[in-house]
């Protein structure tokens, strides 16, 4: 377990490349033990974030302090990346092609030589590694080079040689996006229980919704370097407090809403009633997830036919559409039901669904 003080408070960070401003007062805390999802589209300036937490960037306004160390503020001090404890696994590429995968990682406990060590010092730091490659499931690759092991065991070395130093907080940079499918799911699942059980403050970077919802304890949802929503995933997720963070954090649908024209709780829109949260007044949108959707054969004309069935394994996702393409929905069918294209269908949405006032 890792014995520093390990919270990290973010507090009004504003970053620049030259001219060009990427990321605008920021702010954010993570508690001590807690993974923070950092999520966000191509260029919304997450890896410079991690890099100013990291000490690699130098921010133009604002505070990072760690426990209770101020390792920048915006008065000049900037405390240099070594002497953070911050461990940063990176996208990929990061370990060193010349050294062994344990040289790698007793990299990460410091660089003095074990030439110029004694034998106590060169055992103990052997244990080390050899409880690292334990930790991360490569027990005995010690000797390998990087380059003859699977990129997904060459991120678990990553992630071994950051943690080594027991570091107050470990910066993930996107490490899954250059696995496949497989490989990406069973590191996201290990990853997250390795550190869950060393109890580490750990963010982690990526645009991949899935991954974020599924690895974090909160989501902090970052679009044109701007923090759009902190909260739990199934907060963000279901209470997006915008239409573009509901429509960036998962596949939804959003259609013109009417209140005034339904009974309170309600919403009059294209395809029906439909109950929404909170007490909306004025027009707006909803926005509906595939699985808040059932459809059945319409028993009387509804004008939307089956226009998609697509098998995803688990569920059938089907789109219907009026006939000019307009208006649209979809839903996770799961169980035997079968639709067909071009059948009529009538659409219920079964818990309620977030409104925007336009
Ligand atoms: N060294 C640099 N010099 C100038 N501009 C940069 C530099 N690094 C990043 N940028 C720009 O800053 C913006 C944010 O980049 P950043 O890498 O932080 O985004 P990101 O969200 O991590 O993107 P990705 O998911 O593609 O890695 C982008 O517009 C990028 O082009």
């Amino acid at each position: 377990m890792n014995e520093r003080p390990s919270d990290l408070q973010v507090k009004g960070v504003t970053a620049s490349y030259g001219r060009s401003r990427v990321l605008h007062d920021v702010s954010f805390d993570v508690n001590e033990g807690e993974l923070l999802a950092v999520l966000g589209p191509s260029g919304c300036g997450k890896t410079t974030l991690l890099r100013v937490i990291a000490g690699l960037h130098r921010a133009e306004a604002g505070l990072v302090s760690l426990g209770s160390r101020v390792v920048a503020d915006g008065n000049g001090r900037h405390i240099a990346p070594e002497r953070r404890h911050v461990g940063l696994v990176p996208q990929e590429g990061a370990l060193f092609p010349h050294l062994s995968v344990a040289g790698n990682i007793a990299y990460g406990l410091g660089n003095s030589r074990m030439r110029r060590m004694d034998l106590k010092a060169r055992a103990s730091r052997r244990e080390q590694v050899t409880a690292l490659l334990d930790l991360v499931g490569l027990p005995g690759t010690g000797k390998a080079r990087p380059a003859q092991l699977s990129g997904g065991q060459q991120q678990r070395v990553a992630l071994a040689r950051a943690l080594a130093p027991s570091p107050a907080l470990v910066l993930l940079d996107e490490p899954f996006s250059a696995l496949d499918a497989g490989l990406r799911a069973s590191l996201r699942a290990d990853v997250r229980t390795l550190l869950y059980e060393r109890k580490m403050t750990s963010i982690l970077v990526t645009h991949d919704q899935d991954e974020a919802l599924g690895m974090a304890d909160r989501v902090a949802v970052l679009l044109d370097g701007r923090i759009a929503q902190i909260g739990t995933p199934e907060d963000v997720y279901h209470n997006p407090v915008s239409l573009e963070v509901g429509r960036f954090v998962g596949d939804s649908v959003v259609l013109d809403a009417d209140p005034s024209a339904a009974p309170s709780g309600w919403v009059r829109t294209p395809i029906g009633f439909i109950p929404v949260l909170g007490t909306p007044s004025g027009r707006g949108k909803v926005l509906i997830r595939p699985e808040q959707v059932v459809f059945s054969s319409a028993a009387e004309p509804t004008g939307l036919t089956v226009t998609n069935v697509r098998f995803t394994g688990p569920s059938t996702l089907v789109t219907a559409a009026t006939e000019d393409r307009k208006i649209w929905v979809r839903a996770h069918c799961a169980g035997d039901r079968q639709f067909t294209h071009g059948e009529e269908v009538s659409v219920d949405v079964t818990s309620s669904v977030p409104f925007f006032a336009d």
